[in-house]
């Protein structure tokens, strides 16, 4: 069996009557990244911070073990075997990148020689070779994380909590920091990601957790998360609105309900983008007899895309109340789609 990097039971937090963590169970196994989603204020930091012991959680919560060390019992050892990139940078702007490294090194008390080569050497891993005589003031948003990550590595941790890394970041920054995470995995390292960008847990985590109401709704690999929510639709999309009108009319029975966001004239629904959408799992002979049923109502759209399930559907059916039908926490009893064209 793997060994758990993490392992918490009943995970409790509340603060006053408000609950944020309500029992949830967390297991990483080493080696592997584990990514926390969940729209924003559903308890994510607040795990890493109990799980990284900045935070304690309420005494009804089970054992929890980082690195095979009791938190409770042995917070020293925890702290030992983690490092930590907040929301908020530790980055000091008032000094160097290459400073920041050093009184990182100091602070876990790295002889002076050892902690110069290991702080020139992440400064190199990180792209920061050049910058690492200017202050950190004047590094812009995505050296400013990388310098973050290169500094929390500075004690060689084997479990990484790093809470939102890419929040603000552009594409290529985001995609840099990608390269890193998945760099620090092979090299056996833990990772323990937060994320609110469905895309970042879907290119690098293994595992899969979606947080709200305080619980785990659903866990599992992308794919299998993907597979809950069957939400693969066909969309057709039109210029003309009586056209749409039209065909609105005529697949009354088969499309999808309207998203939020619609607008209502008259009575009846509009999309304001003119389309419509019909469920369908996106196989040659559901696509078939769509086609076919849209051939003898005469409805001609102007375009038309087939949609697979994504982490998106997911997200938005397991945390948003209004999407589902099905009560949340249940993710063995997926959505269904009102009516399938079959
Ligand atoms: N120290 C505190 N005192 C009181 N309430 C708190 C405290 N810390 C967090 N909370 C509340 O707990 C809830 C969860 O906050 P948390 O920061 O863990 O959410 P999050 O999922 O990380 O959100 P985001 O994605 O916005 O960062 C929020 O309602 C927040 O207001």
């Amino acid at each position: 069996m793997t060994d758990l990097a993490i392992a918490a039971n009943r995970l409790r937090k509340s603060y006053g009557d408000k609950t944020v963590l309500d029992g949830i169970d967390l297991t990483v196994p080493e080696g592997t990244v584990f990514s926390l989603l969940g729209p924003n204020g559903a308890g994510k930091t607040t795990a890493v911070k109990i799980l990284s012991t900045l935070t304690s959680p309420d005494p009804a919560s089970g054992r929890i073990h980082i690195g095979g060390h009791d938190l409770a019992t042995d917070p020293q050892a925890v702290r030992a075997a983690i490092g930590v990139t907040g929301q908020f940078s530790a980055v000091d702007g008032l000094i160097t990148g290459e400073e920041n490294m050093l009184l990182m090194a100091d602070l876990h008390h790295l002889p002076k020689q050892e902690g110069r080569r290991v702080a020139a050497e992440l400064l190199e891993r990180f792209d920061l070779t050049e910058a690492a005589k200017q202050p950190a003031s004047t590094y812009s948003g995505g050296m400013k994380r990388r310098l973050d990550i290169a500094m929390t590595l500075v004690g060689s941790p084997r479990i990484i909590f790093l809470d939102e890394p890419t929040t603000g970041l552009d594409p290529r920054s985001r995609h840099n920091m990608w390269q890193i995470i998945r760099e620090l995995v092979t090299g056996g390292v833990t990772v323990f990601l937060t994320t609110q960008y469905l895309e970042e847990a879907d290119e690098l985590a293994d595992r899969i957790a979606v947080l709200t109401d305080g619980r785990i709704a659903a866990e599992g690999t992308a794919e299998e998360l993907k597979r809950l929510i069957p939400s693969g639709h066909v969309r057709l999309r039109f210029t003309d609105p009586a056209a749409y009108q039209f065909a609105a009319s005529a697949l009354r029975e088969v499309t999808l309900p309207q998203p939020l966001g619609f607008a209502r004239t008259g009575g009846a629904p509009i999309d304001e983008a003119l389309s419509l959408q019909i469920p369908s799992n996106g196989t040659q002979r559901e696509l078939r007899s769509i086609l076919d049923r849209l051939e003898s109502a005469g409805i001609e759209a102007d375009e038309l895309t087939v949609h697979t399930p994504d982490l998106d559907d997911v997200f938005f059916a397991l945390t948003s109340s209004s999407n589902v039908p099905n009560q949340p926490n249940q993710p063995n009893q997926p959505n269904q789609p009102k009516e399938t064209l079959r």
